[in-house]
Order: C-alpha cells, then sequence, then structure tokens
C-alpha cells in the first residue's frame, strides 16, 4: 500500500475490484502489542452499494465516526460542531441547520454572494488572462472562490480572496487541512507530543484554528449585541442563533459556533475540488463540452432580459448541466472515502464479518468505477446515463447507495443544493464565455488530502469563445 500511496484511490479500487466479493476487502494495519487493542488495527474496506446502505442508514447506530476519527479531528473541528456532535444534539443541530440549506432558501445566497463574487471578482481575472495569453491555475481560484462564498453565505463576510488570495484566514484555512491531514499519517504519539509543546506542524495548526475560531467569535458578539429592534441580513450564523432552541432544547452557542466552523471548513475545498475535476472533465469532451454550451444558451435565451446574472429558474432548468454535475462527483467524489467504526460484531449483507472494536473505510470514489455497480462504460464520463431518453430530465434516482458523493442516510451532506447552485453558476458563468484548453505539459494527478484535489492545480489557458450565433450573451 505504502508503495501506492500517490495512487491510493486507484489501488484501493484495483483492491476492491480483485475481492471475491467486488466490493469489499479486509486489511490489517500494525498491531502494537500493550499500546492497542488488536481489533483497532482490523480494518474493513467496502464499495458494495448493499454495504454502503447498511452501515450508513440501515445499522446507522452501530457505525458512528469512532474513536481514530474523534481522536484526530476532534479539536480541529472543536469537538462541538454537527460533525462531531451526537445523540440528542446532533439531531437538534441538524434541525437548525438543514432547512436553511435547501433549494428554497437558497436565493439570497446566489444574489448576494456567488453572483457578485463571480461577475466582479472572477470573471475580470478571467477576462485579463484571456485577454493577455496568461495561464491560470483555475483550482486555485475556485479555492478563492469557494471561501468568498462560504465566508459570506456563513458569516455575512465579504472575503474578496478571489482579489487578495493572500488574506490571513484564507492562509489559515490551508494551513489547516494541510496539517490536520498530516496527523493521519503521523504516529499518535508524536503529533500529541507535538501539540503539547506547539511545535512544528501541529504549532502552526493551533494557531490558525485559533485565527479561524477568533473570526466566528467576532462574528458572533457582534451579533449578541445587535439591536432586536433592527433588522440584519440573514446569514447562517446569524439564523442559527435565532432559532438556538429546538422542541424546547436549548443548544449552547458551542454547538453553534463548532457547526458554523465545520461548515466553513467543509464548504470550501468540496466545491472547488469538484468544480476543478468538472472543468478538467470538460476540457477532455469536447462532445459534453458543446452540449452544454448549446444548453445554458438555450435556458438563457428564452428567460433572461438585461440581467446578465443566473437567476435560480435558469440554473434549475440546465439538466444537462446538473446531469454533468452528477457524473463529475461520482467519478471524482470531493470526499473519496469516510470512515466509520463499529460498536458490535456484525455481519454485511455481502456476508463480511466486522469484529466489534474495528475501523470500516467506506471508498466512495471506488463505488463509481464498479463494473458491477455502474456497467461495462463506468470509466467514462457519460452525463447522458443519468437523463430520460429525451434528455429533458434527470432519470436516475441521485439518492440512491450507488452514488455517495454526499454521503447517504442520517449523515447526508447538509449542502447538496448549495454545491449545486455555486457550481452551476460558476461552470455556466466560465463556460458561457471561454474556451478552456490544457497548459502543455501540466499533468493532473490527484493528491492525497481530505478531498480529491489536484495535484499541481489546473493550469488552463482562455480564449474568449465566439457566440456570434447567439445574440443574448456577450
Ligand atoms: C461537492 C461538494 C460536497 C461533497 C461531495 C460533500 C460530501 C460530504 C460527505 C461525504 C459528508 C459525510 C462525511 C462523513 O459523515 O464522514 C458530508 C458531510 C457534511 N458536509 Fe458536505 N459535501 C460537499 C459540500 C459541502 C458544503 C458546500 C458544505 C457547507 C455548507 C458542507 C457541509 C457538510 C457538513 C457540515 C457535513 C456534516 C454533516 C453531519 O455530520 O451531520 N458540505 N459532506
Amino acid at each position: 500500500m505504502l508503495l501506492n500511496i500517490r495512487r491510493i484511490h486507484e489501488w484501493t479500487t484495483d483492491q476492491l475490484l480483485a475481492s471475491p466479493t467486488l466490493g469489499t476487502y479486509q486489511t490489517c494495519g500494525v498491531y502494537i502489542p500493550f499500546l492497542q487493542n488488536w481489533r483497532r488495527s482490523f480494518c474493513t474496506v467496502t464499495c458494495h452499494p448493499k454495504n454502503l446502505e447498511h452501515i450508513l442508514n440501515t445499522k446507522f447506530h452501530n457505525y458512528p465516526k469512532g474513536p481514530t476519527w474523534q481522536n484526530t479531528f476532534g479539536d480541529v473541528l472543536g469537538n462541538q460542531g454537527i460533525s462531531c456532535a451526537k445523540g440528542e444534539e446532533w439531531i437538534s443541530l441538524r434541525k437548525i441547520v438543514v432547512p436553511e440549506l435547501t433549494k428554497s432558501k437558497l436565493g439570497p445566497s446566489l444574489h448576494c454572494w456567488v453572483n457578485p463574487s463571480i461577475k466582479n471578482d472572477l470573471l475580470p481575472i478571467l477576462d485579463k488572462a484571456s485577454k493577455h495569453n496568461i495561464s491560470i491555475d483555475l483550482q486555485k481560484l475556485m479555492i478563492c472562490f469557494g471561501t468568498d462564498n462560504i465566508f459570506g453565505i456563513a458569516l455575512g463576510k465579504k472575503m474578496k480572496t478571489l482579489l487578495n488570495p493572500e488574506d490571513p484566514i484564507a492562509l489559515a484555512m490551508d494551513t489547516i487541512f494541510k496539517f490536520a491531514f498530516r496527523r493521519f499519517f503521523y504516529p499518535n504519539i508524536l503529533w500529541k507530543f507535538m501539540k503539547f509543546f506547539c511545535i512544528g506542524s501541529e504549532g502552526s495548526l493551533k494557531k490558525s484554528i485559533q485565527i479561524l475560531n477568533n473570526t466566528i467569535t467576532e462574528a458572533q458578539e457582534e451579533r449578541n449585541n445587535r439591536n432586536k429592534d433592527e433588522t440584519f441580513d440573514d446569514d447562517l450564523l446569524w439564523t442559527f442563533m435565532k432559532k438556538v432552541q429546538v422542541n424546547g432544547h436549548i443548544l449552547p452557542s458551542s454547538a453553534i459556533m463548532g457547526t458554523v466552523l465545520d461548515i466553513l471548513l467543509a464548504g470550501r475545498d468540496s466545491v472547488a475540488t469538484s468544480a476543478s475535476w468538472f472543468f478538467w472533465l470538460v476540457m477532455n469532451n469536447p462532445r459534453v463540452e458543446e452540449k452544454i454550451v448549446h444548453e445554458i444558451i438555450t435556458v438563457l435565451k428564452k428567460t433572461r432580459g438585461k440581467d446578465k446574472d443566473t437567476r435560480m429558474d435558469e440554473i434549475n432548468s440546465l439538466v444537462y448541466l446538473h446531469a454533468m454535475l452528477l457524473e463529475t462527483l461520482r467519478l471524482y467524489p470531493a470526499v473519496p472515502k469516510i470512515v466509520r467504526y463499529a460498536i458490535c460484531d456484525d455481519i454485511l449483507p455481502d456476508g463480511t464479518y466486522v469484529p466489534a472494536g474495528s475501523d470500516i473505510i467506506l471508498s466512495l470514489y471506488s463505488v463509481g468505477r464498479m463494473k458491477s455497480v455502474w456497467g461495462e462504460d463506468c470509466i467514462e464520463f457519460k452525463p447522458e446515463r443519468w437523463l430520460s431518453t429525451d434528455e429533458k430530465r434527470i432519470e436516475r434516482h441521485e439518492d440512491g447507495y450507488k452514488f455517495v458523493a454526499f454521503n447517504g442516510g442520517s449523515r447526508i451532506c447538509i449542502a447538496k443544493y448549495l454545491t449545486y447552485l455555486e457550481m452551476k453558476s460558476v461552470a455556466s458563468a466560465i463556460l458561457l464565455r471561454y474556451e478552456l484548453s490544457h497548459v502543455p505539459g501540466h499533468q493532473v494527478t490527484s493528491k492525497l488530502s481530505f478531498t480529491i484535489a489536484m495535484n499541481n492545480g489546473l493550469k488552463v489557458n482562455l480564449k474568449r469563445r465566439d457566440l456570434n450565433d447567439f445574440d443574448v450573451i456577450n
């Protein structure tokens, strides 16, 4: 495995393909007597849809995130937010958060944050690059775009990192992703020692977490001092603070703060990574590119007047684009694997015995690459597989356990619609205006990190798209 660490997701997929059950294998880490229970070094890896459903839904209570995850990331995420919370508190948090991110609530996010960020900050950068033939790193821009949007939506904060990528808060986030992930590879005893003495990567991690926490605390204090008679624009923090009581259960402010921290961390790279793979797949598939540009133009021609920002109804009409996003996430799920822990002994639907106290890795990356699940053409980028025969609507059900990019069951991602909204807006804005092409010699490979980011970014050249035939857009 170590020899394949740079292509770990592909390697895991190969192992799963070679397994007798076509989707599950079991392995052992290094067992250290007296320091750990042998079961802790035992691990089941699976991508079998029936197993995924069993673990994430049917036997949800037997498979929490578990001590490995909690010990490694609990302190980074503050131990209090929605992603760490358990039991009643977690249920109450979901009741507060999920309704705020439904399709019908996202209009203001599009209007106040996503569209202005595209129009005022992103497009001028792309315009300049295309005029002067300068190559750009699209992944880097997408990370800034993700940062600006999520800080706006969650905290009402104008970050403008597209214009100022060296913003200290944005740099603190980079540090958190880089050094928290390093903990996976360091022995526990080493990173805990470094953390205790606040040295090396752990010292930088602590400072960066502090920067992010201070930002949230300042925003919270400002809202605590608000005059109750005045009206304010809603952002997620303000909405959560107003809704802190659910079914008679009052949530501590640390749970609200922790949840906003979760949202900031989860909301940035996931969208940026997915958008980057999306553009890469578009560049590699001219047939699909032609179809999508045609769709965007057709939809906009029907609906738009003078206003050039994409509207919610337009976004919802972009069916082929939606299929493209699903297909991107099927092949490159932003979160390539998740970890769970078995509380009691169990037998998975494919017959695999899982001992209590062991870890389970769910390979969300591999499930999209199984012929047994997606057919002979599973490796091909084929948005049509999601569509009805007349290509007018999404036909394949995206919530089954064959498509688990957003997880499934009770802990399903809270921000599926927000992701679609951000990705569709940025994809249509860019593809309408520019043709993208690879910078010669630039290699695209995935990096080992929480998300399936690209190792050296996505270097592209831009050429203004000729839309003379379609007089609605310029
Ligand atoms: C392409 C985009 C995204 C993908 C593929 C994705 C995927 C996921 C997955 C797989 C999980 C489950 C993790 C686990 O249980 O171990 C998850 C949970 C979560 N996601 Fe997303 N996500 C995306 C975008 C976002 C965005 C934009 C936000 C922020 C608004 C967000 C916030 C969260 C939160 C807070 C959780 C924890 C939910 C809970 O534990 O109850 N995600 N996401």
